[in-house]
């Protein structure tokens, strides 16, 4: 056995500690800007306190239905999300385009719980989409899925990447009518009650397809 050996030894008595030198800031670690920690606090008062939000679906492209519970599904699975309410499928004639110009559509709502900020349930919902194959070619154009936020907690803003209501929410029956459904008291923030707007839009040509339902995931 060498003598390197026989130190390593279990046996050996431990040699005495020196003691370590006074500590230093680390200087490779730079200050949080406090743009970054106000944001940090955003988050953590969001994720101790989950927000109801309104997730609107819609798919005219493929298998409708299996998408529209793909969509539901996979926003069950996400982190931070609860899914609390589905609504029922309504089959609904394209908004906002030549009639007879694309496949009817297949609509949907879901209530969710999220401790995400909006930005990121946003991002999610775009990701979703893209798992469809969601092309983004032509405005209104048909689709695989649709996945739209149409309330984040009653929020107002009029950011472009994120308007909240959703700008288009308080006249499309296809998203008012589902809503409606499963919850009868709601409110389109700086709109009015859904039960008013309703009677207001006419025949949009909004069908409830009670031959199929979506699934709310355990
Ligand atoms: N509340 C919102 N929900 C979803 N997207 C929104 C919202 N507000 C703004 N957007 C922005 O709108 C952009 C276009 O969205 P999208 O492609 O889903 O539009 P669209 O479904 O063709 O039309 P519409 O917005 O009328 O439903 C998105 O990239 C997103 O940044
Ligand atoms: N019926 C119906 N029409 C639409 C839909 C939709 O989901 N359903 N989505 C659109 C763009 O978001 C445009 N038109």
């Amino acid at each position: 056995m060498t003598p390197s050996n026989a130190a390593s030894s279990p046996t050996s008595p431990t040699p005495p500690t020196t003691p370590s030198p006074p500590s230093r800031p680390d200087p490779t670690v730079q200050p949080v800007p406090p743009a970054v920690v106000e944001q940090v606090d955003a988050a953590d008062s969001t994720l101790q306190n989950p927000k109801r939000a309104v997730v609107a679906l819609g798919s005219n492209q493929g298998n409708r239905l299996e998408t529209l519970q793909g969509a539901v599904d996979a926003l069950a699975d996400t982190p931070g999300m609860r899914v609390k309410a589905v609504s029922p499928v309504y089959e609904t004639e394209p908004w906002g385009v030549e009639p007879g110009s694309q496949p009817s559509y297949f609509n949907a709502v879901v209530i969710i719980k999220t401790t995400l900020p909006p930005s990121s349930l946003l991002e999610r919902a775009h990701a979703i989409e893209e798992a469809f194959e969601r092309v983004r070619d032509t405005r209104w154009g048909p689709r695989t899925l649709d996945v739209d936020i149409v309330d984040y907690q009653g929020a107002v803003s009029d950011d472009p990447g994120l308007t909240l209501p959703h700008p288009r929410a308080h006249e499309r029956a296809f998203v008012l009518v589902p809503w409606h459904d499963v919850e009868p008291g709601a409110e389109v923030a700086g709109r009015g009650a859904v039960a008013d707007l309703l009677p207001g839009l006419g025949d949009q040509g909004v069908a409830r397809r009670a031959d199929l339902d979506l699934v709310l995931p355990d």
